[in-house]
């Protein structure tokens, strides 16, 4: 299938890489040039593990004629990278809008890349010559309740200004009406479209793998013909046969769940607030672990034994971060503002959230009084390992936190490169080793693997004093109080 993806980010080049290996033919669009170009020339903007080999093999490349057919020819399933909206609006029957919805200061989701993108889309739909056919708009972006209906009214919107100025220069879209050039239905321009909501559970650093082995794939639609297409784009992750090696009697079809537009939307709210409320939760209960002397990591393995609690996102550390988690429930308490309904549960959830990124300061304040010309080095810096995602990483609320007493804050990541932005007054190394000399404590606050295999003998001893705050229940505290360190974890 022709399928069009606007906005190249995280979401939209792991969803187009992915329905390009699954055989449909796509072009992603993007209004940022630098990117782009960057992955015209096969460089991939951000890391995600697998990404790149999948982006390569399904580019497309002209066909050398000199090369063997066989070589040369492009595979079925295709990705192409654009600027040209138009162009990608001519190209897709199934169009998706996966721009960001990042956090205003409010807590309200910024919307505007959603309403350019809708806007752009009802103009293209009027500009492009391909106004007999039938297109489903997919919102994928994580957007409000109620925004799908928005979306199409932006698109109406867009098509209507386009007509407008379409009329007024006098273009083949409108001939006939240029004697009455006040009234046009713009029904019988514009093709038929559907809007549906299409939410995305993926999460990064393992984006391939969730996109490839959805837990479910949840369609917010009350258009019978847009559904059965979404259902045909899946299927071949519904039924696994994009993998060869899968037994469908081993795996059971991906559950395809229909709903109305709301709930869809709602859907993807209520999943990233009940998954932070269960981090939030275990981390409350791992500082009352550490009053009564029980071990959070023990704890979580008893109580997700319990199959109605699952042992996953259990783990006590820092904190929730990342570009969705923050945004998420808090829109979502947002949006409970706007209803008249009451949240205290999601904003206890925030709150515990926002203490048990401090508490990490607090633990170094407790060790080393006044942190005041102290050294302390940060073990890992995104928001979670295997990304190179910083957005709302727990880093930098424990950095801010740091200057702000008067440390001097170095950090190691194998990621990060270059101080930028909110990395200012950081001192970046290029190993752990290094990192490790002269601090006067190490703090764990992304459990990179490499971090396991580190020497930690070493690492103690290149210290001032060998302190290190686990943020993430990584370490073995045996292990480290055997290489010389006093190891603080999180709840144990
Ligand atoms: N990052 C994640 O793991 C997940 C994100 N989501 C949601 O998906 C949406 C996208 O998130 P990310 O991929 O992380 O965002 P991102 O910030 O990585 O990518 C957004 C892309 O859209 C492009 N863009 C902005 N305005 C545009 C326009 N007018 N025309 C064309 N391109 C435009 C930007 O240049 C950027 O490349 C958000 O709503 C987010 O909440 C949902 C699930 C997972
Ligand atoms: O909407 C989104 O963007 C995505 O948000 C999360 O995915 P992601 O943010 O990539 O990462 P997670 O693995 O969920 O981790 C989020 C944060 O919680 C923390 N975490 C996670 C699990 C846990 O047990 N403890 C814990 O502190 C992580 O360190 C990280 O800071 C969700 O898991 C995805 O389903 C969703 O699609």
């Amino acid at each position: 299938m022709n399928v069009t993806v606007i906005g190249t980010g995280y979401v939209g080049l792991v969803t187009g890489a992915c329905l390009a290996q699954i055989g449909h033919q796509v072009i992603c669009v993007d209004n940022n040039r630098d990117k782009v170009a960057a992955l015209q020339a096969g460089k991939i903007p951000i890391y995600e593990p697998g990404l790149e080999s999948i982006v390569f093999r399904h580019s497309y490349r002209p066909i050398d004629p000199k090369a063997d057919h066989e070589a040369a020819s492009t595979p079925p399933g295709f990705i192409q990278f654009t600027t040209d909206l138009n162009r990608g609006i001519e190209f897709g029957d199934i169009i998706f809008i996966t721009v960001g919805t990042p956090a205003l200061p409010s807590g309200d989701p910024n919307l505007q890349y959603v309403e350019a993108v809708a806007r752009g889309i009802g103009q293209g739909l009027i500009r492009t010559q391909t106004r007999s056919r039938y297109r489903v708009i997919v919102n994928k972006s994580t957007v409000p309740i109620g925004s799908g209906d928005w979306v199409r009214m932006m698109i109406l919107d867009g098509a209507a200004q386009a007509a407008k100025e379409e009329l007024w220069v006098g273009s083949s879209v409108l001939a006939g009406s240029h004697s009455n050039p006040r009234r046009f239905d713009l029904q019988s321009v514009l093709p038929h479209f559907d809007v549906v909501s299409n939410p995305e559970f993926l999460r990064e650093g393992s984006a391939i793998w969730d996109t490839f082995h959805p837990d479910r794939i949840v369609i917010g639609s009350d258009s019978p013909t847009a559904i059965a297409i979404m259902r045909q784009l899946y299927e071949p992750i519904i039924n696994h046969s994009w993998d060869p090696e899968a037994t469908p009697e081993a795996q059971p079809p991906v559950p395809f769940l229909v709903t109305d537009l709301a709930s869809a939307e709602m859907v993807k709210y209520a999943a990233n607030a009940f998954l932070a409320t269960k981090i939030s939760f275990i981390n409350e209960v791992a500082t009352i672990c550490e009053r009564v002397g029980a071990d959070v990591t023990e704890v979580a393995r008893g109580i997700g034994l319990d199959s109605r609690i699952g042992p996953k996102f259990l783990n006590a550390g820092i904190g929730w971060g990342g570009s969705c988690f923050p945004k998420d429930v808090s829109a979502l308490v947002r949006t409970g503002a706007d209803y008249h309904c009451a949240t205290p549960i999601l904003e206890a959830v925030i709150e515990t959230n926002r203490q048990q990124r401090l508490r990490i300061v607090e633990k170094l304040q407790q060790e080393l009084k006044v942190l005041k010309g102290k050294t302390i080095g940060l073990l890992g810096l995104t928001f979670k390992p295997n990304t190179d995602d910083m957005r709302d990483a727990p880093s930098l609320t424990v950095i801010e936190q740091l200057l702000k007493l008067g440390a001097k804050v170095k950090a190691y990541d194998p990621m990060i490169q270059s101080n930028q932005g909110s990395l200012a007054g950081v001192q970046l190394e290029s190993d752990a080793l290094s990192l490790a000399q002269g601090c006067d404590a190490l703090v764990l606050v992304t459990e990179w693997p490499e971090f396991a295999s580190v020497d930690f003998d070493r690492l103690a001893a290149g210290m001032r004093r060998a302190l290190i705050v686990d943020g993430r229940n990584f370490f073995s505290p045996q292990q480290m109080r055997q290489a010389g360190f006093t190891y603080l974890g999180m709840g144990r």
